[in-house]
């Protein structure tokens, strides 16, 4: 691997007693980096400190081969990211809100007109964002971070609130912007059809990072789980209750993930139906284990 993109090491942040990053250690490439987790996993503060916009207790991270804290003006010209919470600008409407920007960050209007065009907002131009239903303010919370000509884009839930549309829409940006060899660092809890095309895959669970390698070494670290589609929810719920070692992903479609032997003990399951799992199925996999772990640790306690 050339240059790492993005290095932690022994990253650690505390909230009072909550430990919201616990000794995490990556190297990520440039390209696609995808970050899953469960709510409250540690997600958006690690985005955050990679962001500069929150400091970090112990450890070390670099962007780029940079410290962060000693070049925070060069690392915030490399990146643009945007929050999980809509960028409010309430009294102001969409066209003013995207002018001032492309002032702020001295891109063309052109570049502007095109990102109004490509998620929909071009017949909002004339309208209050304090208007805008929540999954418009976040679109154009996305055109606003897509605005600035940046090397790396972290982006804080960027599906969230959004349509089947905006979705594809959204995709196409990142798309479109790892063609032109930016970076893209995606933070999801959610599948986003975007796991198969990534770089590096990260994932954290209760502020530890379980996993941290391209979704192929994933694939082949974890080739005895499997997946298999449920179409009712009572029969997952079933299924959880009395099968501990397998857990549920919901992508485009609700599955059961488990080792084979573990999908195969479940009654009613024909063998037959049952796949190779995805990476966010995956996940789901691994993240359920640690808790699993967890629990029987806590047990034994
Ligand atoms: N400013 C804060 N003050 C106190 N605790 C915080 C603060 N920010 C985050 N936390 C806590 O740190 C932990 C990690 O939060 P974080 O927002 O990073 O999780 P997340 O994985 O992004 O979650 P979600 O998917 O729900 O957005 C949580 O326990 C959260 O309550």
């Amino acid at each position: 691997m050339g240059e790492p993109l993005i290095m932690c090491k022994e990253l650690t942040k505390t909230f009072g007693k909550t430990r919201a990053l616990d000794r995490i250690n990556f190297s990520a490439p440039p390209g696609l980096i995808i970050l899953l987790g469960k709510n409250g996993s540690g997600k958006s503060t690690l985005a955050k400190i990679i962001s500069t916009l929150l400091p970090y207790d112990e450890g070390n991270v670099k962007v780029k081969g940079k410290e962060i804290n000693s070049n925070k003006g060069e690392i915030r010209q490399m990146i643009s990211y945007l929050p999980q919470d809509n960028i409010v600008e309430d009294a102001l409407t969409v066209q003013e809100i995207v002018e001032l920007y492309s002032r702020l960050f001295r891109e063309p209007d052109t570049k502007a007109n095109e990102l109004l065009d490509n998620l929909g907002l071009s017949p909002y131009r004339d309208t209050l964002v304090g208007n805008l239903s929540g999954g418009l303010k976040r679109r154009l919370s996305i055109l606003l971070a897509f605005l600035p000509d940046r090397d790396i884009y972290i982006l804080d839930e960027p599906f969230e609130e959004l349509d089947f549309w905006g979705r594809i829409k959204v995709m196409e940006l990142i798309h479109h912007a790892l063609k032109k060899g930016k970076s893209i660092f995606l933070i999801s809890h959610t599948a986003t059809w975007l796991e198969e095309i990534a770089d590096y895959i990260l994932i954290l669970h209760q502020g530890k990072l379980l996993y941290a390698d391209s979704p192929n070494n994933l694939k082949q670290a974890f080739k005895d789980v499997y997946a298999i589609e449920m179409g009712s929810l009572s029969e997952i719920k079933k299924i959880l209750k009395n099968h501990h070692n397998v857990t549920v992903a919901i992508n485009e479609r609700v599955s059961v993930v488990g080792e084979r032997h573990a999908l195969s003990n479940i009654t009613k399951i024909k063998n037959e139906e049952i796949r190779e799992a995805s990476i966010s199925e995956i996940c789901a996999f691994i993240v359920n284990n640690a808790a699993l772990q967890q629990s029987n640790f806590i047990k034994k306690l």
